[in-house]
């Protein structure tokens, strides 16, 4: 059977009368990496601040790394790191600095903490920068010596919320990089994000809606499973065409993409190319093509993003 590092049963967390948390079941393998996907506001931050104990489910059970939470969250504390969406680093302190005030408040002893700088600078890229102060550095860097200061306790369980919304394409790939390397090394994660190709990288992921969890799975068996044909049509007019299409009940959605209109067509139609040039004259001669599923396309099929 596979080891939970997260179980989380009917969890619901109500603020005042509004619920952010509505009866979510959550189970994350150990070492897993977990992406938690969802429009702002849905939920991912209050969820993971049930998770680490920071706040107190209204009601249902949650488990991680076997400690029966909010009550032993206080063991749970040494053995998860957090990166919260805003850095949570000193400015005024160096990337050492910094280092080094994490790892006391981890109780680590003198010896064990310089040798887990060292360690952590190299890993991180930071050596060069370790005499910098925090407000001088890039989104990159800063982001960098987040991750390093969040991992100084090896801790087993790592939440990340939003952790690369500041910083650009090749600094966000190496990112997920050092992600799979502490994958490998066994340290389960969780990790919030709005973008698409980041949550393709994930193992498994949950896509969260008004507090609720509308999907979860490996993110090709949700590809595979979202009941619908994505099609691609490559004709003038698309605007206008869009609107056709958007009041046809055999359509979930369109998207325009550059000079090609992306359609989720629902599976009943069987043949959905046949379908859009029979039903629609302009389009018997135009390029249509069958596409290759995206994570996007699941997205707005199990979320209100689809129904325009
Ligand atoms: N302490 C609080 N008191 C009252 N309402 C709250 C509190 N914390 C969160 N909420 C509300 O709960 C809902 C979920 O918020 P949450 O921050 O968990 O969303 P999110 O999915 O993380 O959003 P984002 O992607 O923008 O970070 C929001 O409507 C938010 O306003």
């Amino acid at each position: 059977m596979t080891q939970l590092a997260i179980e989380a049963v009917n969890v619901v967390k109500k603020f005042a009368d509004f619920t952010a948390i509505e009866n979510v079941t959550l189970r994350v393998p150990k070492g897993c990496i977990y992406g938690f996907l969802g429009p702002n506001g849905c939920g991912k931050s209050t969820m993971i601040r049930v998770l680490t104990g920071l706040l107190s489910p209204t009601s249902g059970e949650v488990n991680v790394l076997g400690l029966s939470i909010p009550k032993q969250t206080e063991a749970l504390r040494l053995k998860i790191g957090y990166m919260t969406q805003k850095f949570s680093l000193y400015d005024d302190l160096s990337v050492e600095e910094n280092m080094q005030f994490i790892g006391q408040i981890f109780g680590m002893n003198s010896k064990l903490l310089r040798h887990r700088i060292e360690k952590q600078l190299i890993i991180y890229g930071l050596d060069a920068l370790r005499k910098q102060r925090v407000a001088g550095m890039s989104g990159g860097q800063k982001q960098r010596l987040s991750l390093a200061c969040a991992t100084m306790h090896n801790p087993e369980l790592l939440f990340l919320d939003e952790p690369t919304s500041a910083v650009d394409p090749q600094n966000r790939r190496d990112f997920w990089e050092q992600l799979f390397d502490l994958s490998e090394q066994g340290t389960t994660i969780l990790v919030t994000t709005h973008y698409m190709d980041e949550a393709e990288r994930c193992h498994r992921l949950a896509i969260m809606e008004s507090g609720q969890i509308r999907a979860d799975g490996e993110p090709e068996m949700l590809m595979r499973d979202m009941g619908v044909n994505v099609i691609e049509v490559y004709a003038p007019n698309l605007r206008a065409l869009k609107l056709k299409l958007m009041a046809c009940k055999q359509v979930r959605s369109t998207a325009q993409q550059g000079v090609r209109l992306r359609v989720l067509i629902f599976q009943d139609v069987i043949d959905p190319i046949e379908w859009l040039k029979t039903t629609f004259t302009e389009l018997s001669h135009a390029e249509i093509n069958l596409a290759r599923p995206s994570l996007e396309d699941v997205f707005v099929c199990v979320t209100g993003e689809g129904r325009q």
